[in-house]
């Protein structure tokens, strides 16, 4: 599970309410940030710089501070206070609290700085140059603004030294709440992080910042979570795996579903048969494609186990989905932007099957008349829809969500898909790097395995693919679209770079073969009974 930072300050508080001391949570932190600084040092001997700021995190760091000092390394502790006089002018006398007392803790000088004053001044630039690692204790899930002034140009320092640098809890000037960076950022050697991450650690520009994740326990525990909060999970297969299909020993294909997908127009075919032969190749018992007659025997020549259908118009494809058998339906890739796809797409989500939209099923709702008539069908669809938009097509199709005045400005891509998914309860998988699963439920997942050389031609028809074939196989739509974009990650992983879509599709059956239980059970074996 992930939090935000404004949830991790809700944990803090309950553990506090239920007894935990809060001094000896902190006492926990410091001494995992110390145990990670000298695993940056690699053994050797060095000087640790330890920036800490006027909260909690700075007190994190002066713990660290005395840890490493115990331990016998070098170490120089720089504090910036919000005012001349210490945190304790500063009205916030119960969050300094345990700071304060780390730093009476603290037995070597502490250089102070005030965050009013305008520069780096030489002193601490040579602090920075002469140091080997630097623990940037400077703020945590406190940040509020941008950083400005003295910590903005101390910032700027510390990501052009030398040394290495670990961050506490998060880089400074990567908000935890709303997982961007308004201005300036540290960027991080090492990041390590409390009881458990947060969506921030892992969406971009964060998770290139923080550098190498490491995850502490300090004492705090599951007691602590509020059991009303939303899911927001690291899409792993730990996640995802119990959902995943299994077959009967007198299994049928019709039991691993029938998935019909919408073949493009003669010069652009390609796309869908991507599609359908990773819908096939991942499991689904049967996939059907359906082709105008112009192109079908262009699919025909490049199909075996794919069936064809001819299809030339919108009865003609309202008259396929009236098959029972058929109860996953992929509209979307090479179709057109017209309104023929708009009808598709349309008749699809009325025709009680699970659908999964992508690509032109998506791009082609060009004004707002069509977009509502999109959302009415998605809202009314009897099974939840699974929508697969880049950060264009959201942005067509969702674009007023970007402008709602919602709490939380900017938003980040979880916030939106979220918000989205609510808007039109479909299951929305938001792709790119940091691709964002987001149920309407509020349930979401954040996926952290794919590679640079995943963004190629006709790799999102195979995604569209791989999550039909896991929704025909039972698997609910926020399951099989987690599942389904962890394996796309994988396979690409494992292929290596260069790659293409049809590598990738010729893959991915691997990767769904590696982690299916049903391989696992070891069908077909004879058992030898001895006499
Ligand atoms: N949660 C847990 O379980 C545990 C949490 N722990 C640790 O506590 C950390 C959270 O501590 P925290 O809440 O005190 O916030 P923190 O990040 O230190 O900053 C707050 C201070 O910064 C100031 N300030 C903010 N933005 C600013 C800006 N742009 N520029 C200048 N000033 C700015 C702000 O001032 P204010 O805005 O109130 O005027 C306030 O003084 C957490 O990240 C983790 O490291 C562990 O010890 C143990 C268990
Ligand atoms: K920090």
């Amino acid at each position: 599970m992930l939090l935000s930072a404004a949830q991790m300050q809700r944990v803090d508080a309950t553990a506090v309410e239920q007894g935990i001391n809060s001094f000896e949570l902190m006492c926990s932190a410091g001494q995992a940030v110390a145990d990670t600084a000298v695993e940056l040092l690699q053994n050797r001997s060095g000087t640790f710089l330890v920036l800490a700021g006027p909260g909690n995190n700075g007190g994190d760091g002066a713990i660290a501070a005395q840890e490493l000092a115990g331990r016998g390394y070098q170490v120089v502790v720089v504090r910036f206070l919000v005012e001349a006089e210490a945190g304790m002018a500063s009205g916030n006398e119960a969050e300094l609290r345990d700071a304060d007392r780390a730093f009476a803790q603290w037995r070597g000088v502490t250089f102070a700085y005030t965050l009013q004053q305008e520069q780096v001044d030489q002193q601490l630039r040579e602090m920075i140059d002469q140091s080997d690692v630097i623990i940037d204790a400077l703020f945590g899930a406190g940040l509020k603004r941008p950083l400005q002034g003295l910590v903005a140009q101390l910032v700027e320092q510390v990501n052009m030294a030398c040394a290495k640098v670990l961050a506490v809890d998060v880089p400074s000037g990567l908000n935890g709440n709303t997982h961007g960076v308004d201005g300036v950022c540290i960027k991080a050697d090492t990041t390590v992080t409390f009881f458990l991450h947060k969506p921030a650690h892992f969406l971009y520009p964060g998770r290139e910042l923080c550098g190498r994740k490491t995850l502490a326990q300090i004492g705090l525990s599951k007691a602590q979570l509020n059991p009303d909060w939303p899911l927001c999970v690291l899409n792993e297969p730990d996640f995802f795996l119990p959902a995943l299909p299994v077959l009967g020993q007198e299994g049928h294909k019709f039991d691993r579903g029938h998935v019909l997908v919408r073949s493009g127009p003669l010069q652009s075919t390609g796309a869908s048969r991507l599609s359908a032969q990773t819908a096939l190749e991942c499991g689904a018992g049967l996939v059907t494609l359906a082709s105008s007659n112009e192109a079908l025997s262009v699919n025909a020549a490049h199909l075996t186990a794919v069936m064809l259908k001819p299809c030339d118009n919108i009865s003609q494809w309202q008259l396929i989905l009236q098959d029972q058998r058929i109860n996953t339906v992929i509209v979307g890739p090479g179709n057109g932007v017209d309104a023929a796809t708009r009808g598709c797409s349309l008749a699809a989500l009325q025709a009680d099957k699970h659908c999964v939209l992508d690509a032109d099923a998506l791009s082609c709702w060009t004004n707002t008349s069509d977009r509502e008539q999109l959302f009415e069908a998605l809202l009314a669809a009897r099974y939840t829809a699974i929508l697969t938009p880049h950060t264009g097509e959201f942005e067509r199709l969702f674009g007023e969500l970007s402008d709602g005045n919602d709490q939380v400005q900017p938003r980040s891509r979880l916030h939106l898909a979220c918000a989205a998914a609510r808007l039109v309860k479909a299951v929305v998988v938001f792709k790119g790097a940091d691709t964002v699963i987001a149920a309407p439920d509020g349930r979401s997942a954040i996926n952290a395995n794919a590679p640079p050389w995943l963004a190629t031609a006709g790799a999102g028809d195979v995604l569209a693919g791989v999550i039909a074939s896991l929704s025909a196989q039972g698997m609910s739509a926020f399951e099989a679209a987690c599942a389904g974009v962890w394996m796309h990650g994988q396979a690409a992983m494992e292929l290596g770079y260069p790659m293409s879509a049809e590598h990738l599709a010729t893959r991915l059956p691997q990767v769904v073969h590696a982690l299916s239980p049903v391989n696992k059970k070891g069908f077909g074996e004879t058992e030898l009974v001895k006499r």
